[in-house]
């Protein structure tokens, strides 16, 4: 490929198109319009049910009522709206991230833009692992090809040639490289005549989602027995079927599970949210539940656990070492000019590479002003690395008139072949590599050929006649954080594996730095002959993969998943995406990441470090067992209302509770709280335990019956209070207001019982976050509101309560909850024996 680009567009023209044409977008925008969130809203069970008791209260002539209850309604219409809206728009804004993004040229300059903003006659550049934003003709291609299966079905790759090929939206490419023009975008594309979209991050089906799902529906046939059954009974005790029906309207209201889904989707949500802050990007929501029972990562070393940033450190020509660091001052010796030479000569001539922009960066400090520097000899052809091949040669024209020079480098063993070493300078050279590679250094062997330049161009490198020349070792350093992330990792359970293309010697020193154990090691080559079997049965000792091919990485997963592991893996080009896709969470690069390796991940790191991905599954666990809390306090907070509605009537008292209370409870109170637990830190010894297994329930029924006793014994607590009040001569209208303000009071209490223990169970009354005083203020002043201001209190059928019963409510609803976690604190004294 050419590397002078045509100009383009200019930045005023595309950006004039791209308001006249519009956005390179398919017109599938998958965002709900408010109408249709509405509609889904009035389709709630929650919204019938006030619905229902407004027709209920008209029918009995009770207008006000009605009236008050239809201003709930509209009161949830707007809070679901905006609630989903917000969920959506987070869900987008990942989408957005992660969608494809292209490469054009905008005055000449190759500027990398959103898919979106594409536009017609832009001038793309595309590369190995885009995912092409918009059909154009081919300008220029070097062995470009494309996959259009998602097109055509047809799932080999279709080559590109200049001037006659055409490339389409959404299709990939899979090799090569290539200029294009755009000559469509958006729906006017070939993809966009078929009506299909790209952006398929979507909610799938999941574990978690199904024992939700599960959950809900069990507490909804449960919910809807009950409150039959409670409607007879009030039939049957009491008389009067409007009356009945409302008391079972009542209960339905309070109990019907429809909190629970809701509560995943934003706490999902919401997780993706804080996950993304550690500059890790959420695409596929499932991934986040998945983090907490990872049980194997595996990491390449490149660039994951190193810096990327490469210098050459030490050269060896004839067996002889010389390092760098000692010539800083007296220059470099002359018999290592030529290894650099050639070095250079088989490096890009604009690098990216970090080895060969280490060469170049040596070379301009070390070799400028002598005649082993060559900007005037043009590059003629290029042998390209390939797994079976370690090694990549330049072929130059120079003025010799003679003969072409070739330069090549790659790994040592690979050049060793290049150049027909006899059996014993092979075991030198090996000798000497391996001196470097103890060090951690990666290490190439370099060598040079001459060339006829009347002869054809071989098609293959060993056809070349090579002379060895010598060797380089670049140091890769660590990245700083890495060593404790992994430790972090063996204190959580989680095995860290090193997958690496790099020699096995260079592999085991990074590991042992890093903290990982590298005694045990294969290499691609064992690998490659063993079955699945053998392979899952050697993997769970080995930690360490060395000279691997990306394509190995998926007989890994495989092998891995046999031995029942959780696996995350890391990976960046084309050749990863299978193993990204096969592995329980994929995870790209998003800095080199390519396209097609993003699509196939479940995660990406917008910095590719893997402290972050540690973080991740810090959060991952932190987000599952702060959604448990949630729901367990969901749970027990249903226990009151079930005994309001049931015990009054069973006792002959007058009933408590009434839509509007539950309205209250539903749709404020209880939600507010439940998020308080989305923003707990978790417990500080989240990462000192093994993984959750993937057979363990968000809910098992230890957790229920500790959460239904709680319950059960701030019920007990409620009503033993409101029948004090009762008998000590209060209005209903009083004792009402009282025992709501115990409940909800015992509610907030609640939610410092169940907050995770960090600290000492003296103290869980102690620091609160931000959130939950926010939640708490609310809650009591909202409490304040409804049963001391007369007029609304009435509306409740509350009277206000005289300023001393109203603390001694409050002081009651605390006290419950306190003594609960005493006689828990005593319960657990008597099983532990300090
Ligand atoms: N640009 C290059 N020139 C010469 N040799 C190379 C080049 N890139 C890689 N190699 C050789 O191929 C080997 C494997 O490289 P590969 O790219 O598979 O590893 P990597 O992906 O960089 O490392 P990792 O797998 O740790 O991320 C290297 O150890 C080196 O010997
Ligand atoms: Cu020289």
């Amino acid at each position: 490929m050419a590397t002078a680009f045509p100009p383009g567009l200019t930045h005023e023209i595309a950006a004039a198109r791209l308001a006249a044409e519009g956005a390179n977008e398919l017109g599938t925008d998958q965002r709900r319009t408010l109408l249709a969130i509405a509609g889904e809203v009035m389709r709630e069970p929650m919204f019938m049910l006030l619905l229902g008791a407004g027709a209920i209260y008209l029918a009995m002539g009770d207008a006000h009522e009605a009236v008050i209850l239809l201003g709930f309604v509209l009161i949830i219409m707007a809070v679901t709206v905006l609630q989903e809206r917000r969920t959506e728009n987070a869900l987008e804004a990942l989408r957005d991230l992660s969608s494809p993004r292209a490469l054009v040229i905008r005055d000449g300059v190759p500027t990398r833009i959103a898919g979106r903003d594409v536009v017609r006659d832009d001038i793309l550049v595309l590369v190995e692992g885009d995912r092409v934003p918009a059909d154009g003709s081919v300008l220029q291609a070097h062995e470009l090809a494309a996959d259009e299966s998602m097109l055509t079905g047809e799932s080999v790759a279709v080559e590109k040639f200049p001037e006659h090929s055409a490339v389409f939206a959404g299709t990939l490419i899979v090799r090569g490289q290539g200029l294009i023009r755009v000559t469509a975008t958006g729906s006017k594309t070939e993809l966009g005549g078929i009506g299909r979209s790209l952006r398929q991050i979507d909610i799938e089906a999941s574990p978690l989602r199904d024992e939700i799902g599960l959950l809900t529906r069990r507490l909804a046939l449960f919910s809807i027995g009950l409150c039959i059954l409670l409607a007879l009974l009030y039939l049957s005790l009491r008389g009067g079927w409007l009356d009945g029906l409302l008391a079972g309207i009542t209960l339905a209201m309070g109990i019907l599970p429809q909190e629970f889904p809701v509560i995943m989707i934003v706490f999902l949500a919401l997780g993706a949210r804080r996950i993304a802050e550690q500059r890790v990007l959420t695409r596929r929501l499932n991934a986040i539940e998945t983090l907490g029972e990872t049980t194997v990562l595996c990491v390449d070393k490149t660039g994951t656990l190193t810096q990327n940033r490469m210098t050459v450190t030490a050269l060896s020509v004839s067996g002889r070492l010389l390092e760098t660091t000692d010539i800083a001052r007296s220059g470099l010796p002359e018999a290592y000019h030529e290894l650099l030479e050639y070095a250079v000569l088989a490096s890009e001539i604009d690098p990216h590479d970090p080895m060969e922009l280490a060469f170049h960066r040596f070379a301009r400090e070390f070799l400028a002003n002598t005649e082993h520097l060559h900007p005037d000899w043009s590059l003629a052809r290029e042998y390209e690395i390939s797994p079976e091949l370690l090694a990549m040669s330049h072929l130059w024209r120079n003025d010799s008139g003679k003969h072409d020079v070739v330069a090549t480098k790659g790994a040592p063993e690979a050049i060793a072949d290049l150049c027909h070493l006899s059996e014993a300078e092979r075991q030198r050279v090996q000798q000497d590599a391996q001196l470097m590679a103890d060090r951690g250094l990666r290490v190439l062997g370099i060598a040079k050929a001459r060339h006829s330049i009347h002869k054809d161009w071989p098609d293959i490198q060993h056809d070349f006649d090579f002379e060895f020349v010598g060797l380089a070792g670049l140091a890769d350093p660590l990245r700083p954080e890495v060593a404790d992330a992994v430790a972090e990792c063996r204190r959580a359970g989680i095995r860290v594996v090193m997958i690496t293309g790099d020699h096995p010697r260079t592999a085991r020193a990074i590991a042992t730095h890093a903290g990982i154990d590298g005694r045990n090691l294969l290499t691609g080559d064992e690998l490659a002959g063993m079955d699945t079997a053998t392979l899952a049965r050697r993997i769970a000792s080995v930690n360490v993969f060395a000279r691997v091919s990306p394509q190995q990485k998926l007989a890994i997963v495989e092998a891995l998943k046999a031995n029942r592991e959780v696996v995350a893996m890391t990976g960046d080009g084309v050749n990863d995406a299978p193993a990204l896709k096969a592995a329980h969470i994929g995870i790209a690069m998003g800095k080199r990441g390519t396209d097609v390796a993003r699509e196939a991940a479940s995660l990406v790191l917008l910095e590719d470090d893997f402290s972050a991905i540690v973080a991740a599954i810090r959060l991952g666990r932190r987000i599952f067992a702060n959604l448990r809390l949630a729901v367990l306090y969901t749970l027990a907070v249903h226990i009151p209302i079930i005994g309001l509605s049931i015990l009054p009537l069973l006792f002959g008292l007058p009933l408590v509770l009434a839509p509007i209370h539950i309205a209250f409870l539903e749709l404020i109170i209880d939600p507010a709280c439940s998020i308080v637990f989305e923003a707990e830190k978790g417990d500080a010894r989240l990462m000192e335990r093994p993984p959750r297994t993937q057979a363990e329930h968000l809910v098992s029924p230890r957790h229920l019956v500790v959460s239904l006793a709680q319950g059960a014994w701030v019920t007990l607590g409620i009503v033993a209070f409101y029948m004090w009040s009762l008998r000590s001569g209060m209005l209903a209208e009083e004792a009402r207001a009282l025992a709501f303000i115990v409940m909800i009071t015992a509610n907030a209490a609640l939610i410092f019982s169940i907050r995770p223990r960090q600290q000492k169970r003296q103290q869980i009354f102690a620091s609160p976050s931000a959130v939950a005083l926010w939640v708490l203020a609310g809650t009591f002043a909202g409490l304040a509101v409804i049963t001391g201001i007369p007029a609304i209190a009435a509306a409740f059928a509350f009277r206000p309560p005289a300023l001393l019963h109203w603390l001694l409510a409050c002081g009651i609803g605390i006290g419950i909850v306190f003594l609960l976690e005493a006689i828990k604190l005593v319960l657990g004294k008597l099983r532990r024996p300090a």
